[in-house]
């Protein structure tokens, strides 16, 4: 049988080097971001990312966290320069979160909660193909930080409710997800790997160094969905997140002094 990863003592990331062994690999993610450590790189450009809302096609409860995915026929939803080459292809986004504010980020800047939007190098004919390349995918990550209510949530939280349980989906039509984005798109970039498994080393990790808000009362809506598929024992799907993983010397670059 395969194995069914997850977060709980018996199938969380403690356990995924048994049938992921790149778990232990050199350039693993998330990392812890220390600010003071990381090197202002000034050939670093500017994130150039186009995003169309008529490319934004569903959202489904996968069981480890929900996602929104995209049409990635066409160069419609894009990432480009910042610390990349090429022309990158939205393909889906989705968050991490704990089981109360203090944690749910991946990238220790700590806070309750991460966005990841995950891109792929349009060298390569597919997400599929690209995700097995060291250069083949490109994830911007942006910490939740716990005040106000944050309105650009609202669409994606008022979804929740069609999508409860694991492997639900529903239409999710014309949304642009670059209301999610933080005023300053400075950023710190290092090379990674995707924090869940199959954990492949193949992502150029572009982490905002500014947050977006999100309220208490939103974080508890996140927390309402299920881990669990309709008719099992139910299980709230909080603390997703992987713990920070050993740097193994790879520099961590700053776009900003
Ligand atoms: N958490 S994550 O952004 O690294 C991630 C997770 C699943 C599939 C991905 F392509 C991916 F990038
Ligand atoms: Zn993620």
């Amino acid at each position: 049988i395969t194995m069914s990863w997850g977060y709980a003592p018996h199938n969380g990331p403690d356990k995924w080097a048994d049938n992921f062994p790149i778990a232990n690999g050199p350039r693993q993610s998330p990392i812890d971001i220390v600010p003071g450590q990381a090197s202002y790189d000034p050939g670093l450009k500017p994130l150039n990312i186009n995003y169309d809302p008529s490319t934004c096609m569903d959202i489904l409860n996968n069981g480890h966290s929900f996602q929104v995915t995209f049409t990635d026929d066409t160069d419609s939803s894009t990432l480009r320069d910042g610390p990349i080459s090429g022309v990158y292809r939205l393909k889906q986004f989705h968050f991490h979160w704990g089981a109360s504010d203090d944690r749910g980020s991946e990238h220790t800047v700590a806070g309750p909660a991460e966005l990841h939007l995950v891109h792929w190098n349009t060298k390569y004919p597919s997400f599929g193909d690209a995700a097995s390349k060291p250069d083949g995918l490109a994830v911007v990550g942006v910490f939740l930080k716990a005040g106000d209510d944050n309105p650009n949530l609202q669409k994606v939280l008022d979804s929740f409710s069609a999508i409860k349980t694991k492997g639900k989906q529903t239409s999710f039509p014309g949304f642009d997800p670059s209301i999610l984005l933080p005023g300053s798109l400075d950023y710190w970039t290092y090379d990674g790997s995707l924090t869940t498994p199959p954990l492949l080393e193949s992502v150029t990790w572009i982490v905002c160094k500014e947050p977006i808000s999100v309220s208490s009362g939103q974080m508890s809506q996140f927390r309402s969905l299920l881990f669990t598929p309709e008719g099992e024992a139910e299980c709230c799907m909080v603390d997703n997140y992987r713990p920070p993983q050993p740097l193994k010397g790879r520099p961590v670059r700053a776009s900003f002094q």
